[in-house]
């Protein structure tokens, strides 16, 4: 889809800083001003964000004919240039579309609907065959094509909730410090890759990672270095950030950063831990880890961030009615390049299916594509005349790419079609993963 009339894309650069923020305060109502937020790095180069400019002539221009048009930045999308997203099996280059944003005074015109169009050429152009997305908004993105390939869940635990003993937790030893990019930097970055490629310690056959899909990492530094920022006007009230460190034998195994929040109330203090992101390298680092944060003092409860639907914590309550869970949705995906895409993944039992794909807004992945592999091996992938076994549109093969929603699931809801027996049961088992898919923060 094109822009409408009188719009246009136009490539920013630093010069745009100020503007850039300004749409986005428009975009995303804050309570932190635009001089403190101008003062913060952005974490995305220049050259991931496209902004879309409005030509108005001069009213204030005397005369009037001859004076340049003023230029207004109305809209923009970003993205994130992911190299090592964690898809079932593999790691792979993947888009983080982002920073999307429409001046209120612009919206429902076809802005966006232009941007994304733009925002997926640019990914074929990179050769990026996956955008991924966390949606402000659950209901904008499906009608681009993109599936909602992870939950997440938000967890509120009681202080002192029992946990069943794991072998090897009481072998650590915890540092509680503040936390900052000088100290934590590396740490944090090298457990976070760790824990996204071999959450349980092991591998899969045939050189595949038993990895945790939707797992986004910090690619470059100044993704590393903002994702520690602390600003006081960012703290909401709260505390300045903190990070638990569990070590084995002198080792670091796992850390949780977090900031406490302490309301002083008749019965006594009543205090939240809230937890921005837990990584534990295997179930020993997770139980030392919630050991810390279930018994801090003046606090009442554990309130998580975004956890997956399978993490430890989740078989490791004595009590599981003791948390309180709510779910949401995490990572949206777009396949952008089918074939690409589908060839990237490892698939979790052995598999043999044509699949017929449906997609309106990029035609040239309409089509249908044998799926031939191993379980674990890496796949064969080929466009096919061959009559399909399933049928369905991009968008369901999205949610399904990540592994955390089935296959099976979809047809529950009319969303798959079989045409040949058997192959709803053998493709939704071999298209899961053994770990449910999460990004542990939002991009
Ligand atoms: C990945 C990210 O960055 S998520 C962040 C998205 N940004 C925000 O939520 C910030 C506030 N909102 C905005 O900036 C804008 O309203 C946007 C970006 C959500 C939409 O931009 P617009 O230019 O108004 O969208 P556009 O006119 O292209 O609409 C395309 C379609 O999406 C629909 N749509 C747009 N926004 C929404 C919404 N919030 N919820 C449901 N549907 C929506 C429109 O109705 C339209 O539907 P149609 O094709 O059936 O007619």
């Amino acid at each position: 889809m094109t822009l409408p009339d009188g719009y246009r894309l136009r490539p920013l650069s630093a010069d745009d800083k100020r503007a850039v923020i300004q749409l986005d305060l428009w975009a995303f109502p804050s309570g932190v001003d635009l001089e403190t937020q101008e003062k913060l790095p952005l974490e995305l180069p220049w050259d991931r964000f496209v902004g879309v400019v409005r030509d108005e002539p001069d009213e204030s221009a005397v005369p009037l004919d001859g004076a340049l048009p003023t230029t207004e930045l109305v809209a923009m999308h970003g993205s994130y240039p992911f190299e090592h997203f964690n898809v079932p099996g593999a790691e792979t280059r993947v888009s983080g579309l982002t920073w999307v944003g429409v001046h209120p005074a612009h919206r429902r015109r076809g802005i966006l609907s232009a941007m994304i169009d733009h925002h997926l050429a640019q990914c074929r152009e990179r050769g990026e065959a996956i955008s991924a997305l966390f949606a402000a908004e659950a209901a904008i993105y499906g009608r681009f094509g993109y599936g909602l390939a992870a939950h997440d869940v938000r967890l509120t635990i009681p202080r002192g909730a029992k946990l069943r003993p794991v072998t090897g937790s009481t072998e650590h030893s915890a540092r509680l410090e503040e936390l900052t990019a000088e100290n934590h930097l590396e740490l944090v970055d090298s457990l976070h890759r760790e824990a996204g490629r071999r959450p349980l310690g092991v591998g899969a056959p045939h050189g595949a990672l038993l990895n945790r899909p939707g797992w986004a990492t910090r690619d470059t530094p100044e993704m590393r270095r903002r994702h520690l920022e602390d600003l006081p006007p960012f703290r909401g009230g709260k505390e300045t950030r903190r990070i638990v460190v569990v070590e084995r034998n002198g080792e670091a195994r796992g850390y949780a950063t977090f900031r406490r929040e302490v309301r002083w109330e008749d019965e006594g203090p009543r205090g939240t831990v809230h937890l921005s992101e837990i990584v534990a390298l295997d179930a020993a680092a997770a139980h030392a880890l919630w050991s810390v944060l279930l018994d801090l003092d003046l606090t009442s409860e554990v309130a998580t961030f975004v956890v997956a639907p399978d993490d430890a914590i989740l078989s490791l309550l004595v009590d599981p009615r003791a948390a309180r869970t709510k779910g949401a949705d995490n990572v949206w995906v777009r396949l952008v390049d089918v074939p690409s895409a589908l060839a990237q993944r490892r698939y979790a039992a052995d598999v043999d299916v044509v699949v017929r794909v449906e997609d309106a807004r990029l035609p040239e992945n309409t089509g249908s594509y044998r799926v031939r592999a191993q379980a674990f091996a890496a796949p064969s992938v080929e466009r096919t005349d061959d009559a399909a076994d399933l049928s369905l549109d991009v968008r369901e093969l999205a949610a399904a790419y990540l592994g955390g929603t089935t296959l099976a699931s979809l047809a529950l809801a009319g969303l798959v079609t079989e045409h040949t027996t058997g192959s709803l049961a053998t493709a939704s088992a071999a298209f899961a993963w053994p770990v449910q898919p999460v990004s542990s923060f939002i991009f």
